[in-house]
């Protein structure tokens, strides 16, 4: 895991607002920047001053028009992505939302689309959501965890690249304990965006969301 050390960490939001009752979700296409061309959550950095949740709330309404009410906003989540390679870190802090106010509108860096849970575009999006995103869909959060994703080779991340399946034969690494171990699966073949995951641990966690996950892996405290 040499390639994989980190030495710092930048911490991101990442938002999925939710239809219950037409098991929809709603999702942006990022038309550019980091992970541009592809489908997810509303979110960026935080900037200097701002707690997580405000960060996520701010993104929310810059890149789709909404709002959602403090009481509505829920943290669902923390996800350190680790690139081979790069010793700094993505923390995502993971929130989601059942309820919005405001007119959903596109604007120069998303479009936003509703999708049913059925149809999530996992084959347009980054490599590690078709992990969190059907537990984040199916209410089996708070959940953390930690991705490795690996660069891909040029020649894979041409259009029209064809898309090998990802090997789910072993199970999803979810589980109830606290603690990180145990590897889930590799992927065979890379799918979309200029990463492919490598790896990962996700843990389906029953403490609530870990306030942040440390360099080494290890969590401090929880939030509910
Ligand atoms: C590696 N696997 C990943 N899987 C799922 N989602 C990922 C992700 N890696 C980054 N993300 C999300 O992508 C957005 C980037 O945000 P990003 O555009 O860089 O931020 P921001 O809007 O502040 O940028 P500008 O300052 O406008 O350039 C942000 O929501 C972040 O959580």
């Amino acid at each position: 895991m040499e390639s994989f050390t980190i030495t710092s960490k930048k911490v991101l939001t990442l938002v999925l607002v939710i239809d219950k009752a037409k098991q929809m979700v709603l999702l942006g296409y990022k038309k550019r920047g980091f992970g541009a061309h592809l489908w997810n959550g509303f979110g960026g950095k935080v900037e200097p001053g701002e707690t997580t949740r405000e960060g996520a709330l701010r993104e929310l309404e810059e890149e789709a028009g909404i709002t959602v009410k403090s009481e509505d906003f829920k943290k669902a989540g923390i996800l350190l992505f680790q690139f081979e390679n790069d010793p700094v870190a993505l923390e995502t802090h993971v929130y989601k939302s059942y309820e919005f106010q405001g007119q959903i509108r596109e604007c120069e860096e998303m479009r936003p689309q509703w999708f049913a849970f059925a149809n999530v575009p996992y084959d347009q999006m980054w490599e590690d959501d078709q992990i969190w995103l059907p537990m984040l869909l199916n209410g089996q959060d708070p959940f953390y965890g930690r991705i490795y994703l690996k660069r891909k080779p040029v020649e894979d991340i041409q259009e029209g690249e064809t898309t090998a399946a990802v090997n789910t034969s072993t199970s999803t690494h979810v589980n109830h304990s606290t603690t990180m171990t145990g590897t889930s699966f590799t992927t065979a073949q890379p799918k979309s965006g200029p990463f492919a995951m490598w790896d990962y641990q996700l843990v389906h966690s029953l403490q609530g969301v870990p306030h942040e996950i440390a360099l080494d892996g290890t969590i401090a405290s929880f939030e509910n």
